[in-house]
């Protein structure tokens, strides 16, 4: 039976804990595209819990023609390049979140490519029906400023295509980091490249055998920050977790010093100590997009007056996160102001915290955003399972820094 709501304290407001993360999801589900792509002789440690990698392995295993991505993005995206540069007939479905999530742009990049693709209800989102694929130029042009993941997908089959492939990025490239993490385990497995200014090449060639250990979650660290950040007294462990990481989200190192949080890395992970916060901060999440809604949630928590820009993609992802944290926030006496599509204004004003229902809009990152906030009183997170898609350990996890759960 699947739990509707979970009710999280904190035993005393201090926390001391030792936290065995869980690995990247964004790394692991590039490193399995690429292991499909180079048929043999790459090894891979430490795949991700989250179902969003788990749902790659099966799909990359499954023979059957209809493919349910579920609410997994880089999984629908990935697979789109995937199914069509391997000449695969697929259909591509997910959960109807999934089916109002844009993919127009890679469609037609992979159609101008020589791709035969059509949609099966709505012109522009999943289902796709991928019907076949012939190689008819190795020139293409793709906004840069909508989802990386569509980048992303193209190049990773780049060398596998008889000609090569030549990507322009049109636009602002948001979610660069995303980008380079893909190129960079692209080399790893031996591909060469060339990047100038907004041209990619990537001529044809073939991945070579290698091994690669996926690194822990920076995004799924960032729980930890908010946590340390906002307990009374912290001094917190993040097992495993790199400096110097393929994940833009380790941004969170410099962003969380302004918020009151010291990292201190060793080889055997990052230790995160409290130290004084600023009392007003401003932070272009171009690069970070799923840092955005832990930061407003700690910024709330504490009463840091905030101004968070570069939000666009916040309203195409698991669900429109600038209205879901707009409307929870308010529950706990928080006003957001929201600026179009790309800022939101943290008031300055402290979160109240007394019992509060959160829901969670499918999204996994709106209940872990908001769980840290038990440290000031009870909250009631609903549909708990959400975290899965990204993190199943993290109520487990939360028990071993002393909070308490009663459903
Ligand atoms: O490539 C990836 O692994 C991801 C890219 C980002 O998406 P966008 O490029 O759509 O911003 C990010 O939000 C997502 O969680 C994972
Ligand atoms: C946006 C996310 O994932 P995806 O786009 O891959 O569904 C996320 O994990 O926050």
């Amino acid at each position: 039976m699947t739990q509707d709501s979970i009710r999280l304290t904190h035993s005393s407001g201090k926390i001391r804990a030792e936290i065995p993360l869980s690995s990247s999801k964004s790394e692991s589900n590039r490193a399995l595209i690429i292991q499909a792509l180079a048929g043999s002789g790459i090894e891979l440690d430490n795949l991700a819990e989250a179902r969003d990698t788990q749902t790659m392995i099966r799909l990359l295993k499954s023979e059957d023609n209809v493919l349910d991505v579920l609410d997994a993005g880089t999984t629908m995206r990935f697979l789109t390049a995937y199914c069509t540069a391997t000449n695969r007939e697929t259909i591509l479905t997910g959960t109807p979140r999934m089916c109002d999530r844009p993919i127009k742009i890679l469609v037609d990049a992979l159609c101008e490519l020589g791709a035969e693709i059509s949609y099966q209800e709505k012109e522009g989102y999943p289902p796709l029906h991928i019907k076949g694929f012939q190689q008819s130029t190795d020139q293409v042009s793709v906004r840069g400023d909508v989802s990386s993941q569509y980048i992303s997908a193209l190049l990773m089959v780049a060398p596998t295509l008889p000609l090569g492939l030549t990507l322009t990025l049109t636009g602002t490239v948001s979610s660069r980091p995303y980008i380079e993490m893909t190129l960079q385990l692209m080399s790893h497995f031996g591909i060469t490249y060339g990047w100038e200014e907004n041209i990619i090449t990537i001529p044809k060639q073939t991945y070579q055998a290698n091994q690669y250990t996926i690194e822990s979650d920076w995004s799924g660290a960032s729980y930890w920050y908010s946590i340390a950040a906002l307990a009374e007294e912290a001094e917190i462990k993040i097992l495993r977790l790199k400096e110097n990481s393929l994940q833009g989200d380790s941004a969170l190192v410099e962003l969380m010093r302004a918020l009151g949080i010291q990292s201190e890395f060793d080889e055997t992970g990052v230790t995160l100590k409290k130290i004084a916060a600023a009392k007003e901060f401003e932070y272009d999440f171009s690069h970070c997009p799923d840092l955005a809604q832990t930061i407003a949630v700690v910024c709330a928590a504490k009463g840091i007056k905030a101004r968070l820009t570069g939000l666009h993609s916040l309203r195409i992802k698991e669900t429109d996160r600038i209205a879901a944290l707009q409307q929870e926030l308010r529950k706990f006496g928080v006003e957001l102001e929201v600026i179009g599509d790309e800022e939101i204004r943290v008031p300055g004003n402290k979160a109240q915290v007394n019992g509060q229902m959160v829901a969670t809009y499918d999204d996994h990152r709106m209940g872990m955003a908001f769980a840290p906030l038990a440290l000031l009183g009870e909250v009631v997170i609903e549909d708990p399972a959400v975290v899965n898609k990204s993190y199943p350990s993290f109520w487990k996890h939360l028990e071993l820094a002393g909070f308490v759960q009663n459903s």
